[in-house]
């Protein structure tokens, strides 16, 4: 369905970004499926590494190693083609991750905040999840360095959203000189 899509992305991965759930996994898996690609997420990919709950490692840990665990994973990552990267919220913090992500496409996912705030009411697996518009002032400028953003209605269903963003890569593909080669 998407070979023409496939084609022009020269097997370059797709990083999705953006707020704990405005649903980078959930889209992530259905955009790999749709583009023949692999999928990761960062968050699983520190989960088998550490063997530990992302609540277990804010808790045990501290924020500052999950940072670093973020970073090394995505760096892992970032070798691979054809895949598309689901990452934490908060890995546009650290300035030396987007060196990573720029070698691939990046896509922000933007949902409005009160649309957030009510898919993770009753969530227990966010520690940050209750410092939303903190996190989202810190990140909005950090975030906009995406190749793409998608504002996402909050009726919009993964599947839409799937075919906005299958839409809307062409008009973004960069030019193989514009891909950062670490
Ligand atoms: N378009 C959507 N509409 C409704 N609920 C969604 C949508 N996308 C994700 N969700 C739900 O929101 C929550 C967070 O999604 P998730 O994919 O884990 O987000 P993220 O990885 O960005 O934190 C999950 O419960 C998921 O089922
Ligand atoms: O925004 C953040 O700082 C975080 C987002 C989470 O991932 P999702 O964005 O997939 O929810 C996870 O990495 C961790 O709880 C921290
Ligand atoms: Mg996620």
């Amino acid at each position: 369905m998407s070979t023409s899509i496939e084609q022009s992305l020269h097997g370059i991965s797709i990083y999705l970004i953006g707020m704990m759930g405005v649903g980078k996994t959930t889209i992530g898996k259905l955009l790999a499926h749709q583009l023949n690609y692999r999928f990761f997420d960062t968050d699983v990919l520190i989960e088998r590494v550490t063997q530990q709950s992302i609540p277990e490692i804010f808790a045990e840990s501290g924020e500052d190693n999950f940072r670093e665990l973020e970073h090394q994973v995505l760096q892992e990552i970032s070798v691979e083609t054809k895949s598309v990267i689901a990452t934490g919220g908060g890995i546009v913090e650290r300035q030396i991750n987007w060196s990573y992500l720029q070698q691939g496409l990046i896509i922000w996912l933007d949902v409005e905040v009160e649309v957030l705030k009510q898919r993770l009411a009753e969530d227990q697996n966010r520690p940050l999840a209750d410092k939303l518009e903190l996190l989202l002032q810190k990140r909005s400028s950090l975030y906009a360095q995406a190749d793409l953003r998608l504002k996402i209605a909050a009726n919009q269903t993964p599947e839409a959203i799937v075919e906005q963003i299958l839409e809307l890569i062409p008009t973004v593909i960069k030019s193989e000189s514009e891909f950062s080669h670490s």
